[in-house]
Formats: structure tokens, sequence, C-alpha cells
């Protein structure tokens, strides 16, 4: 090997010609590829060593980069191999040339042997990363087992490619010009994947590095697999951006330091609160706290963060413009790779319109839509804690409020109407109690008081009475004065009762005590009371088969023309045989019948009886007998009465002056506009029409002279002291308001003789009374009329 140029390092077959290509020097590697021995080269020329495959003259200066050829190696074979000619340009005289030798694959021995006087060698096989040394062609000239691995290709098929090859297509002009920067700046680096043979990708960060092998410009190279870390950074990139974009507003907090403070927070943070993240960065996220606020959840974040747990919490905060807003929120320590705790990650959603659409339907479940009083749920819910309170010495009330003529009035005005009363009732209840005490609507015309911490029955009394008084004031609706009217029924806890139901059923009972005492008033609940409530539902569940199981009967009443004594007339009064309990009088069952709208069948019978009775004296020939039947509210109040009516009466066949309808005068005194409309349609209808108990209603007299009645009633409370002045002038003063009405006059209870002829000498027209008959059966009544009975007058 010639001196001059140290080329035994080389790990590549490399010679040095001059300019004529005359041999100078050569290495060890070029010996072992060729075979020759350290004397063999010495004197020759290129081309007694080279040819070019297609026997063109070979000159150095005249040599491609990159081209290939044969050599000849000692023995006379002939090697394929690929060729670099690198002019010397500064270390030996100019003219001179490195010639550097890659056996073509198959030809040559393996790169090992190329590597095995390298003194690195061994260093660079183990190294763990890859290795390669790239000529400015983008050949191969060298690289370790690693970069044969990851390409999944042996090292005879290596020199053969170019490295852009090892790439996809898109990546191939960027590494190409990251190899070329090497070769013109002396280093470079870059990121690429290399693909295998099979497809496999590899990520690698290359660091490229200008140097010479002889003084052939070359790039040494080392490609470290940063194929996790891609993956890592991708992740986090991928984590990066959904927390930038995420919809929750996300704030994380650096605790390293024994402080906690905001270190980053996204938009939608931003979005949510107003504040910039450039404004509250370093600062400690409790400055959106309200004071005094939330104090429980505050103390149980606080709690887990010294504990550097997670936990969630939903608690108001502040946002920039000092809106309070609902926060749920969610905290999470985060963990570094040494197991300490480093950062909190806090995820925050604004509940605000949920929460309060959650009030408002809890609200809604909570409270009557129209009056905005609280409902059957909520009232149960605070009579619970009320008569637990009344166990540990606070007392209370419960009192139930039945409006006695809100049907009355829903039917004769509408419903508009009947509205606007209900929630001017309950804007009167609600005043007229506490603030901690309840007003409830339990639908309908129900209304319920709830008292609490009251003590004494005295002090509820009072205040009851107050609110009933209230209650019976008119109320103008669309320029129209109406009253309700309302009953109250009242049970004191603990002492009626221990549990919510004990307390209602003794309200309850009170109320219909209420009712049945003629309404507008207020009762409390007593032991008794129990008893006569429990008779009150017998009865009225035995009512509504009382109809069905031929249990009531009709009595007919006579009644005595006072001038004459005979019978012209009866009033039909109905009694029911209770199959237990015997006879029952009207005045137990009518107002219950009244009450659950049975009075509508039940009155349907009575007018058909007494229509049957009408048929059958009739047909025997009494044609002008009158017979009369007590109508009630409820009746009168049937749309269809009339109609229904009159199908009845032509059923029956019956003339229609022959039925007499009485209708007490407070009835039609309730409401007179309404009574003068029916009473006109009955009258068409050519009934006579009778006011029933007069005296006692009050009757506007303008009124009654527009009522088209046939009769006036003198009520039996005026006949009881008939001797007695009072009495005396007022049964005088109605005979001679009826007769001047042109209206007939009866006088009923009449008992004695005394009575009898008091009302026969002020021209009374009849009477009726136990004096003469109380009332019979159809078939007495059929013989008194038959046989002509007359009472002495
Ligand atoms: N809607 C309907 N109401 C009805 C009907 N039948 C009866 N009634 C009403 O019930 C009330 C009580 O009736 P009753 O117990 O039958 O009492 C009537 C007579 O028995 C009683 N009377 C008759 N004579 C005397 C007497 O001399 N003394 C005295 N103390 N009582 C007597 O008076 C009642 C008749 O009253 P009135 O109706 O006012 O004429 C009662 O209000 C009935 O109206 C029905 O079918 N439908």
């Amino acid at each position: 090997m010639e001196a001059g140029m140290n080329l035994a390092p080389l790990p590549l077959a490399v010679f040095v010609v001059d300019a004529d290509g005359a041999v100078l020097s050569w290495n060890r590697a070029f010996e072992n590829l060729a075979g020759y021995g350290p004397d063999d080269m010495r004197g020759r020329k290129l081309d007694a060593v080279l040819a070019l495959d297609d026997g063109a003259p070979l000159a150095p200066a005249l040599a491609e980069v990159d081209m290939t050829g044969q050599l000849l190696c000692a023995g006379g074979h002939r090697m394929s191999v690929r060729l670099t000619f690198a002019p010397h340009s500064f270390d030996t005289a100019p003219g001179n040339y490195s010639v550097i030798l890659l056996p073509l694959p198959g030809q040559g021995p393996p790169r090992y042997a190329l590597l095995q006087d390298f003194p690195v060698a061994e260093l660079i096989e183990t190294l763990p990363c890859l290795f390669y040394v790239v000529d400015r062609s983008g050949h191969l000239l060298l690289w370790n087992r690693q970069v044969e691995n990851v390409l999944e290709r042996t090292g005879e098929e290596l020199p053969t490619m170019n490295v852009s090859e090892f790439f996809d297509d898109v990546e191939r002009q960027p590494v190409i010009d990251k190899i070329l920067a090497a070769f013109e700046h002396g280093s470079s680096s870059h990121e690429a994947d290399l693909v295998g043979r099979h497809g496999k990708r590899t990520s690698f960060l290359f660091n490229c590095a200008r140097t010479t092998l002889g003084n052939l410009p070359v790039v040494f190279g080392t490609g470290l697999d940063i194929s996790e870390r891609k993956k890592t950074e991708q992740g986090l990139r991928v984590s990066e951006r959904a927390m930038y974009s995420s919809v929750n507003a996300i704030l994380i907090t650096c605790c390293s330091h024994g402080e906690n403070l905001i270190e980053y927070v996204n938009p939608a943070f931003e979005q949510m609160t107003g504040y910039s993240l450039a404004e509250i960065k370093g600062r400690d996220p409790r400055f959106m706290r309200i004071e005094g606020c939330d104090m429980h959840e505050h103390q149980r974040i606080r709690m887990a963060l010294r504990a550097k747990q997670s936990v969630h919490a939903v608690l108001r905060n502040t946002r920039r413009n000092g809106e309070v807003f609902w926060n749920d929120l969610r905290i999470d320590p985060v963990v570094n790779i040494d197991g300490k705790v480093t950062h909190f990650v806090a995820v925050l959603n604004d509940v605000t319109q949920a929460r309060q659409y959650e009030r408002r339907l809890h609200h809604l479940a909570h409270h009557d839509a129209l009056t905005g009083l609280a409902n059957r749920t909520l009232l149960q819910e605070r009579l619970k804690i009320a008569v637990e309170s009344a166990q540990q010495g606070m007392p209370g009330a419960l009192a139930f409020v039945d409006l006695d003529n809100f049907k009355h009035i829903n039917d004769t005005f509408g419903h508009d109407v009947g509205d606007c009363v209900l929630r001017e009732i309950a804007n009167r209840l609600h005043a007229g109690v506490r603030e901690h005490d309840t007003v409830a609507r339990m639908g309908g015309d129900e209304f319920v008081l709830l008292i609490t911490e009251q003590a004494g029955e005295t002090v509820v009394a009072e205040l009851l009475e107050r609110l009933r008084r209230n209650l019976d004031r008119p109320i103008v609706v669309r320029g129209k004065e109406v009253i309700a009217g309302a009953s109250f029924g009242v049970a004191l806890f603990p002492r009626d009762g221990d549990t919510v139901d004990r307390v209602m059923r003794a309200a309850d009972s009170a109320m219909y005590h209420a009712k049945t005492l003629g309404k507008n008033n207020v009762q409390f609940y007593s032991i008794g009371l129990n008893e006569v409530v429990r008779q009150h539902l017998l009865l009225e569940a035995g009512l509504r088969n009382a109809i069905r199981n031929g249990e009531l009967a009709l009595g007919y009443q006579p009644k005595v023309d006072l001038r004459t004594g005979h019978v012209v007339g009866a009033e039909a009064l109905v009694r029911w045989n209770h199959p237990d309990e015997g006879l029952i009088g009207p005045d137990r069952f009518i107002p219950i019948a009244e009450e659950t709208g049975l009075i509508v069948p039940l009155g349907d019978w009575v007018i058909m009886q007494a229509c049957t009775t009408l048929q059958v004296l009739a047909a025997l020939g009494i044609a002008d007998f009158v017979i009369s039947v007590n109508l009630s509210p409820r009746q009168l109040r049937q749309r269809q009465f009339v109609e229904h009516l009159a199908a009845t009466l032509q059923h029956f066949h019956i003339h229609p002056s022959t039925l007499e309808l009485e209708v007490t005068e407070s009835q039609l005194m309730d409401n007179p506009a309404d009574a003068l409309e029916a009473l006109a349609q009955l009258k068409h209808l050519g009934v006579r029409l009778s006011i029933d108990d007069f005296g006692t209603g009050y009757s506007s007299l303008s009124y009654l002279q527009k009522f088209p009645v046939d009769v006036i009633k003198i009520d039996r409370s005026f006949l009881g002291d008939i001797a007695g002045e009072g009495n005396a002038v007022i049964t005088r003063a109605i005979i001679a308001l009826g007769h001047n009405l042109k209206l007939e006059v009866i006088a009923e209870g009449v008992e004695t003789r005394e009575q009898l002829s008091f009302l026969r000498d002020h021209d009374c027209d009849q009477m009726q009374g136990y004096y003469f008959s109380p009332a019979v059966p159809r078939d007495i009544l059929r013989n008194m009329v038959c046989s002509g009975l007359r009472m002495a007058v």
C-alpha cells in the first residue's frame, strides 16, 4: 500500500490514482476485495484494475461520479462493482482521485468483511440507533445491522438502492434535500418514516454530518427510533387539541409548590367565565367563589385537594361581569412519573339553565298552575314535617277550605270567571296567613291551610273566622259581583292526629260537619265527629243504590182550600226506607244527595212518581188536582231540565198546570237573574211555580214582582206563635203582598185550630199541615180525594 494518504482505516475498498490513471495507493479493504497482495498493485494503471462494462476507456477526469464496472481481481476473475471517482481537492496533489469500490449484489463479500478493519465497527454494530454513510449520489456506502433490520433488506441489496427509495413518495424529496443540506452546510437533521420492504413504517430522527472517506465527501448519519415519542407526542397533541376545543371549560392548576395556582384555562373556560388566561394565570381559582355561599361544597373541595383526591361538586361562582352561575365542577389530580400529584385538572360545566329548569320543574311539580299555591304534593311534604315538629312541642292546625258557591259561579258565569274567583280566593287566603304557613289548592274549589307553630284552638279559630268573613266578601269579576263563601273544617295536631293521614282525615270530617251545618262556617274536629262522618258516608253510599233498589217512597201531604175545606192539592215529600235504619227523613239525605249530585236522578224519580199519581187521579176523573214537588237548586241549574220535564209531562199525558214546582225563596234570591230566566222557561212550559219558605229569604220586592210564580208559601216558622204580634203581622203582610201580586198564598206547618182560624180570617188561600194530615201514601191520598173528604174550616 502506497503512503501519502492513510487509507487503512477506511472500511471501504479505496485506491488513489493520479490524473494519468496510475495507481498511487490502496487500502486493506481493497486488497481483501480484489485478492491482491501488498505489492501486486504497484505500478498498475487504472485500466489494469478496472474495466467499464461497455469497454469504454477509463480516465479519472472523464469518470462520472457514479458508475458501474468490473474489478479485475487477482486470479483473473472479475467482480461487478460500483465506482465512485472522488477528486482530491486539498490534501494531496491536484489531479489525484480516490476510487471507491462497492461490489454489486452477489459479487462482493458481506458488509462485515468490508467493515472488518474499521476500528469502530463493533461499536457501530451495537449502537442503539441506525448508522449509515451516504455518498452524494444517495447510495449507502456503509450501514449497521439495524438499518437492514428496519428496512427488512439484506446487506447485498442495500448498496444497489438509492436511500430515497426507503421513504414514502411524499417524504423522498425532503429527505434528499436534508442529505444535500448536510453536504452543503455540514450537518442537518430531520424526522421521517423509513418504510421496510413489507411496508413496516418506523419513525426516525436522522442526524447527518458531512465528512470525507479518503477525500470522498460523504454524510455520516444516525437514525434514532422516535416511534414511541411520536406516538406520545401525537397523543399529547390530540389531548391538547381536545382540551382546547372542548365545549367544557377546563382549568389546570399546578400544586407542586404547596399552592394551587392556575396554569391553563381553555377557550371554553374563558367564554364561560369571561376571564382570559392571561389575566388569571398564577391565581388561586377560589377567586371566583361567592363569600359565604355553598360553604359545604367548598369544604369538600378543600379536603379533596388536600388529600390529592378527585372531587365533584355543584356550587355557585361568579363570572367576570359579576353574574352568578351554577358550576358543576369535577376536579381530578394529575400524577407525574414519580407518582407525585403535580397538577389538578378541573372540568367546569355551566348548569345554570339546567338548575333553573330543574327548579321550574320542581315548582311545577309542587305548585298549582292556576293559583301558584302549593299543591297536594307540597302540602303533604310540609304537613309531614309539621306533624313531626308537633311531637316536639310545636303544634299546628290543618284547615280544609271548601267554597260554597263555586259550582254555581262556574256553571253560571263560565270557567274564566271561575278561574278568576279561585285566584282571588287564593290571594285572600295567602294574605291572611303568616309567611311560614302554607296555603294549598287541592284541585277544584278545595283549598287547605297549614298553620304551623300555632298553639291554641282559640287563636286558630279567630284566624279562620277572619278568613271566612273575608272569603264571604263579594268578588268583582268583569263587572260582575259574586260571593264564593267558604266552609272550614279544622283539625289540630297533635291533638286530633299524630300522622299526616290521621290529621287529614280529621280535617275532612270537620269539613263534612261544616257542610252539613249549612255551609259558610268553621268547624273543628271532635272525637264524636268521626261517627257523624261515618254515618254520613254510609248514607251517601246507600243512597246511590236507594233509587235502583226501590227504597225511596213518596208521601203526599194534602193541601186544603181554606174557603171550601176541600183537598185541592198535595205536596210530594220523599222518604227513604233504609234496609237497616228504617224510615229516614229527607232532612238527612237530601243535603247528601245535593252535595253528591244524586239529587238529579232522585229529583227525576220524584217528578215521575208525582206524574204517575196525577195520571192515576186523572184516570179517576180528577183533572184539576195539583201536586207540588220540591225542586233543588242543582236540578234547576241542569241545562236540559226544562226539555226533560216537558218530555216527562208528555209521556204521562199530564196537563202542565197540575204540576207545581216549589223553589225556596233563598234559592231564588241567591242568583235572582238566573232564577228569573229559569222560571220563565218553566212558566213557558205551563207548570205552576211556587216560592217555598217565603219570608225567610230576604226577597227583593222588585224581583218578586218579576218572578213568574203562581203561589207563595208562608214559612211555617211564622205560624209557630201566631198569637204573638210579630209573627201575626208578618203572616198578614205576606198574605196581603201575595194577593197584591195576584198570587195564591198557602201556609205550611199548620198544626192547630188557632193557626187555621187565623189564616182563614186573614184570607189565606190554602193550608197544609199536621192539623189536617201529614204526608200520606198515594192510595190514601187517592181515597181522600175520591171520597170528597172535607175539612171543617
Ligand atoms: N228537593 C227535594 N226536597 C225534598 C223532597 N222531599 C222533601 N224535601 C225537603 O226535605 C225537607 C224536609 O221534608 P220533610 O221532612 O218531609 O218535612 C216536610 C213535612 O213533613 C213537614 N211538615 C208538614 N206539615 C208539618 C207540620 O204541621 N209541622 C211540622 N213541624 N212539619 C210539617 O214540612 C216539610 C215540608 O216542607 P216544605 O218543603 O218547606 O214544604 C223539606 O225542606 C222538603 O222541602 C224532594 O222530593 N225533593
